[in-house]
């Protein structure tokens, strides 16, 4: 093909493309108008039965158009996730009058580049106002800069698919009066990066934050001798590697990060783990009521009495009033070895009766019971098809 054509082809392409991003915002206007629906007529924000007609619907045109019905799948579950969230977002707005700030001053971990700032753009674009990023060296200085009123929201990672928890967010949620008001899960797509065109084989130095190494160890252990060098977070790798210059030198962050540095990616997929995500949180000094038309995740701080079965007893109260725990964390208690703190994660409101039911039963039984905070849930379960009546013609 002569390079002419090819361009006349990828001209068409772009065109096409230009035209779907239309489709997809105007997509969106629509579900945003639901959104008003539902908040004027309290009508719960998901409806699965809905997203299935759609989805069999669209299996079968598509189908019709030579298109793969997983492929019709999973573009339909991306773009009905980006609406359910856009929906929710909209909703937990309203329901907490004066929320909305016009300038919505951020502090994370890192600077431009890092996963945390990837992950604050990300929530951010849901909402109103403009977004002010305020980069920080630790966990603590992320935290502190919330409290001293310095920034309105901390995002901080909580938990990663590959590593599991991260214990030092844990702790500074121990010694901290801000609420949890958010979360969401990002995909975390390690890359070896580096400010030159150069090849693995030459790289001696590797730049990266200690999360990243411990989600990336088995990349490692196959490296051989190369000299590994934490850094307080992916962006300060980052940094390093592109002022530096050399051939012989690599960080390791997102390919998004590498490229604010001008950093080329020599190789991706580098976590030990194919799907690796990792889950945020936000955080702000006053807590947020959420609606009870979305589902909704409670976090909740405990220490039980010392005797045998006090944490199956706590657990007993959450299984008597159906809800589930989505996480269960155990931390040190400083200054009072072998005590533990929990963490727990449950489905549900604290505004709805079982979650109040159970906080009133898990007071008689514990000795320090707190609620972090109580958000909308982010994690949006991809509605399934039945795989007879997606196939049916
Ligand atoms: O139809 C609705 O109720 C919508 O809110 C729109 C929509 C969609 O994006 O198609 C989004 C969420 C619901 O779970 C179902 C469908």
């Amino acid at each position: 093909m002569s390079d002419q054509a090819l361009q006349v082809l990828r001209e068409k392409i772009s065109a096409v493309d230009e035209q779907l991003l239309a489709l997809i915002s105007e997509r969106r206007t629509l579900t945003n108008d639901v959104a008003e629906t539902k908040i004027a007529h309290h009508i719960p924000v998901r409806d699965q039965k809905r997203e299935e007609q759609l989805l069999i619907s669209l299996i079968k045109k598509g189908k019709a158009l030579g298109l793969d019905p997983h492929y019709v799948t999973q573009l339909f579950h991306v773009i009905i996730e980006d609406s359910v969230l856009n929906q929710q977002a909209m909703l937990a707005e309203r329901a907490n009058p004066g929320s909305a700030l016009p300038l919505n001053r951020v502090a994370f971990l890192g600077d431009k580049g890092s996963y945390s700032y990837l992950a604050t753009q990300k929530y951010f674009s849901r909402r109103p106002g403009e977004l002010l990023e305020l980069g920080c060296q630790s966990f603590s200085e992320v935290v502190h800069k919330v409290e001293n009123g310095e920034a309105d929201y901390a995002v901080l990672p909580i938990e990663n698919t590959t590593s599991g928890s991260i214990n030092e967010v844990y702790d500074q949620l121990q010694h901290t009066e801000l609420s949890i008001i958010g979360e969401l899960t990002h995909p975390i797509r390690h890359t070896l990066l580096t400010a030159t065109t150069t090849s693995l084989e030459k790289i001696k130095t590797l730049y990266a934050h200690p999360q990243v190494f411990t989600q990336c160890s088995h990349f490692l252990a196959e490296l051989g001798n190369v000299e590994v060098k934490t850094m307080d977070s992916t962006s300060s790798a980052m940094l390093m590697v592109s002022e530096l210059q050399r051939d012989d030198v690599a960080a390791i962050g997102s390919e998004a990060g590498g490229n604010l540095y001008g950093l080329i990616a020599i190789k991706s997929n580098l976590a030990n783990q194919k799907e690796n995500h990792s889950r945020f949180i936000v955080v702000a000094r006053q807590a947020v009521s959420v609606p009870l038309q979305i589902p909704a995740k409670t976090t909740l701080v405990m220490s039980t009495v010392q005797k045998p079965g006090s944490l199956v007893e706590a657990l007993t109260v959450l299984k008597n009033n159906n809800i589930n725990m989505t996480k269960l964390e155990s931390r040190p208690m400083p200054g009072n070895p072998w005590e533990e703190m929990f963490y727990l994660d449950v489905e549900g409101n604290v505004a709805d009766g079982p979650v109040q039911n159970a906080l009133a039963a898990l007071k008689d039984i514990t000795r320090y019971i707190k609620v972090l905070g109580c958000y909308p849930s982010e994690e949006i379960s991809p509605t399934k098809v039945a795989a007879a009546s997606a196939l049916a013609e």
